[in-house]
């Protein structure tokens, strides 16, 4: 992921890379000219170095200031880039798959594990500059002494080798800070979507509070505590290592060297000079190890996300004369209980014009088959055929339908191309079914959303009557409808659709209206077990005029 990241941005990061190049070489400079200033022989000697040492100065605080700019863009763009990706990726994945992913762990991706990715590449500068600096000052001392020098080496790479064991170790907790930390996301929608619940039921939320939300949150302060602490400690062993080492130069490795005074000096100011690059390295790779973990947990989101979808089908959807599910099946299984549920084989077919009902029990299936009939669910085994043709390109297929399930979603806009003609018709529609004096269609858009769940409902059914796809498929659409509209809908509206020579599959358990439908189809534990054919003209029900 940070490779990809660092690839598609390979030109700024390039540019940004040489400025902090520039400006560590810079300030590395300005350490030799300080060292040569402080020991120059006369006044003429020191002039010299004066203009070289300005020069030098405004260079690097420029090339720092351009490499933080260019930095800062990169972690934006970065950060935007990474969201593009990820929903790119959701968009792009069956169904089934987010079903299975659920939502938390993508708005975990989206949210809190790109931006500790974007925020690596702030990270990067302050590990190049220090490191050059690093790099440089160690140049210097080799050129002052190169027994020092080796030392310094030896003391890297014991540092290295603190830092890599520590490593190992803090690594395993923020894995497990970032795996609960999309655990957390869920709890987040829960403190939201469950308010009413929560507040209806003060021990419900006390527990709620302390022992899921509370404990979640715990869980990954003190993971992440652990980690960084561990990965801190070695930063301390690093600090720990440079001291012994100026310790071990300063008193036994350049006592009697000649020219040691200005060796010392040298030495001195390196020292110092090197002593705030080093901690800054030090505590900043800790950070960018948490963007590793990030990076870890967004490509393991997005690999379970592999495109199924498509680019947007072009052309009209596809009409039909038959659609027909052959041993059509599909399972679910439920993690961790051992359990399955079987849905099909299933042996059905539809016509235009037909007006059908799906009924049975709770989780007998219906909803399942009807995600399939619609094309959700690409079927385990079996086939759809549309006119004897096996179904190949799955969201072509999808285009013929228009679905309102339960748990449908109301976008604020009509994600049509928005025109005047839209803004009429869905108007028209909305005082239809009684809506207009709440809502209006303008510019493509509803004007509110606040509305009650019956309302929204009828909002989605503007929708639907908009799409003007050939198959209509209402998943319990009436349940939370006033009386007078469920008449109104069972025996205005889907009669309407059904002259109108669409296919419409209707899920209910308004058994009442049960006789108005051409074929009554009844599920019982993923079963279909009885399909009965009803009398079409009790469908026809009173003069139905739906605008389009
Ligand atoms: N997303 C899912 N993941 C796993 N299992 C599921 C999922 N949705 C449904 N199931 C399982 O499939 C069974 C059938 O569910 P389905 O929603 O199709 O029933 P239904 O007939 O529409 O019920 P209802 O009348 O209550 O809406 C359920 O008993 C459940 O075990």
């Amino acid at each position: 992921m940070l490779a990809y990241l660092l690839r598609q941005a390979r030109s700024s990061l390039i540019a940004a890379t040489l400025a902090s190049v520039v400006a560590g070489v810079c300030s590395v400079l300005l350490v030799t000219q300080i060292n040569a200033a402080l020991t120059a022989p006369d006044q003429a000697a020191r002039a010299a170095l004066a203009w070289r040492f300005a020069a030098i100065a405004v260079a690097a605080a420029l090339a720092h200031t351009i490499s933080a700019v260019l930095f800062e863009r990169l972690s934006i763009q970065a950060h935007a880039r990474l969201r593009r990706f990820i929903a790119d990726k959701t968009i792009a994945a069956s169904f089934r798959q987010l079903e299975e992913i659920g939502g938390p762990r993508v708005h975990s991706a989206l949210s809190e594990h790109s931006a500790s990715v974007a925020s690596f590449f702030v990270n990067i500068p302050v590990i190049l500059v220090n490191a050059i600096i690093v790099l440089g000052g160690l140049a210097y001392l080799a050129w002052l002494s190169w027994p020092v020098f080796l030392v310094a080496v030896g003391v890297i790479g014991l540092g290295s080798l603190g830092y890599h064991l520590a490593h190992l170790k803090a690594i395993r907790h923020l894995d497990v800070a970032a795996r609960e930390q999309d655990h957390l996301f869920g709890h987040f929608r829960s403190l939201v979507d469950g308010a009413k619940e929560l507040r209806l039921h003060a021990a419900k939320r006390a527990r709620f509070g302390d022992e899921v939300l509370g404990a979640s949150i715990d869980v990954v302060r003190r993971e992440r505590e652990r980690g960084m602490s561990v990965f801190l400690a070695a930063s301390g062993w690093g600090s720990f290592l440079i001291y012994a080492f100026i310790g071990l130069v300063l008193f036994s490795l350049v006592g009697d060297a000649p020219d040691s005074a200005r060796v010392m000096t040298g030495f001195a100011l390196i020292f110092i000079y090197l002593m705030a690059p080093l901690e800054g390295l030090l505590l900043s790779l800790p950070r960018a190890n948490l963007a590793r973990v990030s990076a870890r947990r967004i490509e393991e989101i997005t690999r379970a996300l592999t495109a199924a979808e498509e680019a947007p089908a072009a052309g009209a959807a596809p009409r039909f004369e038959r659609l027909a599910l052959r041993g059509v099946a599909h399972r679910y299984f439920h993690e961790g209980m051992d359990d399955l549920f079987t849905l099909g084989p299933v042996d059905l077919s539809f016509a235009p014009g037909e007006l059908v009902f799906l009924v049975g029990g709770n989780g007998s299936g219906k909803t399942t088959l009807a995600k399939l009939l619609v094309g959700l669910y690409a079927p385990e085994h079996g086939e759809i055929l549309l006119d004897g043709a096996p179904v190949d390109d799955r969201d072509r297929y999808r285009q013929s339908f228009s679905a309102i399930f339960s748990d449908f979603h109301l976008f604020d806009r009509l994600l049509d191309a928005a025109s005047a003609d839209l803004d009429q018709r869905g108007n028209r529609l909305l005082e239809r079914l009684h809506l207009h004096h709440k809502v209006r269609v303008r510019d493509g858009a509803f004007t509110t959303r606040a509305l009650s769940q019956g309302q929204r409902k009828r909002l989605a059914l503007v929708v639907a009557y908009l799409e003007d796809r050939p198959f209509l498929v209402f998943d319990e659409w009436a349940a939370d409808q006033d009386p007078l509209f469920k008449d109104v809908f069972y025996r205005e509206l889907l009669p309407a659709l059904k002259a109108q020579g669409k296919t419409v599959l209707v899920i209910s358990h308004d058994d009442r209206y049960f006789d108005l439908a051409d074929r009554l189809i009844r599920m019982e534990s993923g079963q279909v077990t009885a399909v009965e054919q009803r009398a079409a003209e009790a469908a026809v029900g009173r003069e139905a005029a739906i605008p389009q």
